[in-house]
Order: C-alpha cells, then sequence, then structure tokens
C-alpha cells in the first residue's frame, strides 16, 4: 500500500490517495500503521477517496481503527495533498466528510499549499447532555463528576463530540491518569474528545487535547474550534482566537453573524512510502 505521512501542526496520520489504492478493512489498518514500534506511526488513517457530492471525500480513523466523523487537522492536510499532488489545480476546495461538506480555501506558494483556511460549520452546544445533579438555568459549562473530582465542562459539537475544561494549569497535567476518565464518561455515549484550556487574554489560549481513540495528540483542529466556541459562550475571549497547541497554532474565528467557525493553520508533508499491510 502506498501512503503519504503528513501532519497538521503535529497531529499526523499516514494518508492513502484510494483513487489509485484500495485500502479493504481501513480499520485493522489504522491500528496497525498507527503503532509507533510496529507500525509506521501516526494518530490514525485518512483516506482520500472519490465523491459524487464534493471534490473529494475523507474517511478517517483514529488509532484505534475507531473512525472519527470529521478531522480539523486532517482535513488541511488532505486539500493540500490533492493541490500538491496534482489531483486538482483548485485553490478552493470541497470534501464531504461524516460530518457533511466543507469548504477549504488553499495559499499556495511555490506550487505548494502552505496554508488552508477551513469553513469548518455550524457549532452545536451539547452541555445539556451532561446530568445536572440540581436543576439549575440553562447554563454554559455543567459540573461532571470524573473519578470522583468535580470539572465543570463545556461540551460543543463539531460534527464531533467535544468537553471543554477551563483551569489555571494545564502544563502539570497528568493527562494520561484524567483523559481516559472524560473519553469513556457515560455523559458521552459515543465517547469523546476532551479539551484542557489556559485562558492567556481576549484573543489567545492554550491547550492541550485527550482525544477519543488516539490519546494525547499534539494538536486537534476540531478540538482548537470547539475550544474557541468554548471560550466565547463563557465569556473568556473574543470571537477571533489564537489557539496554542504543543504542536503549533491555530487561528480560529467563529462568524456569529452565520454561525460559522473558521480555522486557519499549516499542512505538511513528511514524507512517501509504501507498506505491505
Ligand atoms: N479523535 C477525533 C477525530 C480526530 C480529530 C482531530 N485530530 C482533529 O484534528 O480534529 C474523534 O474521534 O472525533
Amino acid at each position: 500500500m502506498k501512503f503519504t505521512k503528513m501532519q497538521g501542526i503535529g497531529n499526523d496520520y499516514v494518508y492513502v490517495n484510494c483513487l489509485e489504492e484500495e485500502v479493504k478493512n481501513p480499520s485493522e489498518v489504522a491500528k496497525k500503521v498507527s503503532d509507533r514500534h510496529f507500525g509506521i506511526g501516526s494518530d490514525g488513517l485518512i483516506l482520500i477517496k472519490p465523491s459524487e457530492k464534493a471534490d473529494f471525500e475523507m474517511e478517517m480513523y483514529n488509532a484505534d481503527g475507531s473512525q472519527g466523523a470529521m478531522c480539523g487537522n486532517g482535513i488541511r492536510c488532505v486539500a493540500k495533498y490533492v493541490y500538491d499532488y496534482g489531483l486538482t489545480d483548485k485553490t478552493q476546495v470541497s470534501v464531504d466528510t461524516k460530518s457533511g461538506i466543507k469548504y477549504l480555501d488553499l495559499t499556495v506558494r511555490d506550487g505548494k499549499a502552505v496554508e488552508i483556511k477551513v469553513n469548518m460549520g455550524s457549532p452545536v452546544l451539547e452541555t445539556e447532555k451532561i446530568p445536572m445533579k440540581y436543576p439549575q438555568s440553562p447554563v454554559i459549562s455543567k459540573p461532571l463528576n470524573v473519578e470522583e473530582n468535580i470539572y465543570e465542562v463545556t461540551a460543543v459539537s463539531m460534527g464531533n463530540p467535544h468537553a471543554v475544561v477551563f483551569m489555571e494549569d494545564i502544563q502539570n497535567l497528568d493527562l494520561e491518569k484524567v483523559g481516559p476518565g472524560f473519553e469513556k464518561h457515560m455523559a458521552f455515549p459515543e465517547s469523546v474528545n476532551t479539551e484542557f484550556v489556559h485562558v492567556l487574554d481576549r484573543n489567545t489560549v492554550e491547550m492541550r487535547v485527550w482525544e477519543r481513540g488516539s490519546g494525547e495528540t499534539l494538536a486537534c483542529g476540531t478540538g482548537a474550534c470547539a475550544v474557541a466556541v468554548a471560550c466565547v459562550l463563557n465569556g473568556y475571549t473574543q470571537e477571533q482566537v489564537t489557539v496554542k497547541l504543543l504542536g503549533g497554532d491555530l487561528k480560529i474565528f467563529w462568524d456569529r453573524r452565520d454561525n460559522l467557525v473558521y480555522m486557519t493553520g499549516p499542512a505538511e508533508v513528511v514524507f512517501d512510502g509504501e507498506i505491505q499491510i
């Protein structure tokens, strides 16, 4: 199987051009290629497929083989791949996903896409899903008991589920210990991606993420969008937010007039390869 390893601010996936390759059991392939010792090493597998509804289709699998509905860092890399590898000469590309068609604008320099802006669609506030101990007026964040510790959580969907937790110190957070308790919490029957956020100023936050199906990653594009929405709803930032992740920064803008979230960031090719799988 021919593949291209790519990364969006450190959120790295194995990409397969399914206009040329066939991947029979993508869930199993995702687990094998993601292994950082016995495989290629990645946060998961992303298939680039033809589409009747858009220019291309993105099918995404986490490292544990579970299928994700959307991947923000991944879709920027898909756009870069289809342009750089000559599948299209358009600098405005549409990509169908399990959470709908996304529209991307490519910035090209020396014939390569270097920055990609994605219309990530409209956020959905899902905090009401979290059971309240006492009935209160509708609130943006709700208490969630994780391993006997109470965390205030703002639940936002960007086509995939996110739980956003605000705290003063995320550097010393033991994510390996805390992350799984959120991921598998009964409040999220389809599991959840959890973002731990420290607000730096009205336009800047830093975050770490424990991703559903992949554990801690260096970045999460949909998560950064969910964080920006949660920051605005809780009154911490303005609608234009720079989200600083371990792997780099993403620029997020929530246009409240038409309720669309825009994410802008880089995408890089690491290497091309072939693997017997
Ligand atoms: N783990 C996520 C999919 C990958 C999302 C993330 N890598 C991004 O860039 O949005 C899920 O199962 O919903």
